[in-house]
């Protein structure tokens, strides 16, 4: 079996698109959706993602400012600095870039953002309405491997899912979400045991770990959707998932590649929760990630 490649790049195009007409709507009313973003230090990467951010906003018509901090600023000024955007009528979308420094604690940052204005998700409030099922922001790179299944008409309920990796941002709100669609989900870590046994029972994998080529063609089921999050980048200078792309294509039903599938798609879902921020803030629009 060939795969079907999922076009994240097309999807992610389809999605900005749907939010422009809400953002439109919006901006008629006079309400401007803003994000800020706010990045520490200069990680390479981080900053290409955050253009690649700031290029989305830009192309819905959204505000958006970056606000760029030396890697030693204290945390009482970073603090601050949430604080004033928190307080800002013009911002109803506050991203602090991670990985944050080591001297800087990732909690005290995530619950210093009003709950409101948290377009990642990653406020405990915010993740304990996900535990609950009753999301009001969706984490972007979960919810845009979700959409990405559902677009493709994928089915989630009564099948096996299985997630490769459990942080925070990524590996743990997915198997929420996939839970909550009614999938029978498993979680492996580093320390799964047969981590192959719990891939080849997968109908939906989908990988989130950041080790080029860790899912194998073997560990594959025949036909299995396969959704690549991982983003390496190789001694050449090339962008790679965590799957080997070119063996697993050949056995897997449907599979994203990388660059070009999940990356493209957590963009779309900041724009979108940018917009449903400013649509809850201003009391405009449905409030709703799903306003049909
Ligand atoms: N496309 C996108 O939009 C995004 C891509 N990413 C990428 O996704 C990847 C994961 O990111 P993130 O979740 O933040 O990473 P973390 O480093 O926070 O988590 C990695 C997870 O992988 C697990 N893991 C490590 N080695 C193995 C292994 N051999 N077998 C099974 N599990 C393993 C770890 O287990 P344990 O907990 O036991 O240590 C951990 O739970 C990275 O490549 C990152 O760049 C991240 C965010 C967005
Ligand atoms: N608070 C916070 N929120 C995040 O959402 C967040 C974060 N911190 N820290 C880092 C990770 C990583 N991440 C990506 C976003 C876009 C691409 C992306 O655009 N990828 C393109 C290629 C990008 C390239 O060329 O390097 C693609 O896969 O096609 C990748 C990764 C968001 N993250």
């Amino acid at each position: 079996m060939t795969a079907q490649i999922i076009d994240g790049k097309a999807i992610a195009e389809q999605v900005r698109g749907e939010w422009k007409k809400r953002a439109d709507a919006l901006k008629a009313q006079g309400v401007l959706p803003g994000l800020a973003v706010i990045i520490v230090g200069d990680n390479p990467a981080s900053k290409v993602y955050v253009r690649n951010k700031v290029r989305a906003c830009h192309d819905v018509g959204l505000h958006s400012e970056v606000h760029e901090l030396p890697a030693d600023i204290t945390e009482a000024m970073l603090l601050k600095q949430i604080q004033d955007l928190n307080a800002n009528p013009d911002i109803h979308g506050i991203l602090v870039q991670l990985p944050l420094p080591d001297h800087i604690s990732d909690d005290k940052v995530l619950e210093t953002i009003d709950v409101e204005k948290d377009v990642d998700g990653f406020h405990l409030y915010n993740l304990g309405a996900l535990v609950a099922g009753n999301t009001v922001f969706p984490p972007c790179t979960p919810y845009g491997v979700q959409c990405l299944i559902e677009h493709t008409n994928i089915p989630i309920e009564g099948q096996n899912a299985v997630v490769v990796g459990r942080s925070n941002i990524v590996g743990k709100p997915m198997a929420l979400m996939l839970l909550h669609k009614g999938a029978t989900v498993s979680i492996c870590t580093s320390k799964t045991r047969d981590l192959a046994f719990y891939t080849r029972l997968a109908d939906i994998l989908v990988v989130a770990v950041g080790r080029p080529g860790l899912i194998t063609a073997d560990m594959v089921k025949e036909g299995a959707a396969v959704l690549d999050v991982g983003i390496n980048r190789t001694d050449e200078g090339k962008l790679v998932g965590d799957v080997d792309f070119e063996s697993v294509k050949e056995k897997a039903g449907h599979i994203t590649p990388v660059p070009g599938g999940v990356g493209p798609m957590t963009i779309s879902m900041l724009v979108a929760n940018t917009v449903l921020a400013a649509e809850r803030l201003s009391g405009l629009g449905s409030g709703k990630l799903q306003d049909t």
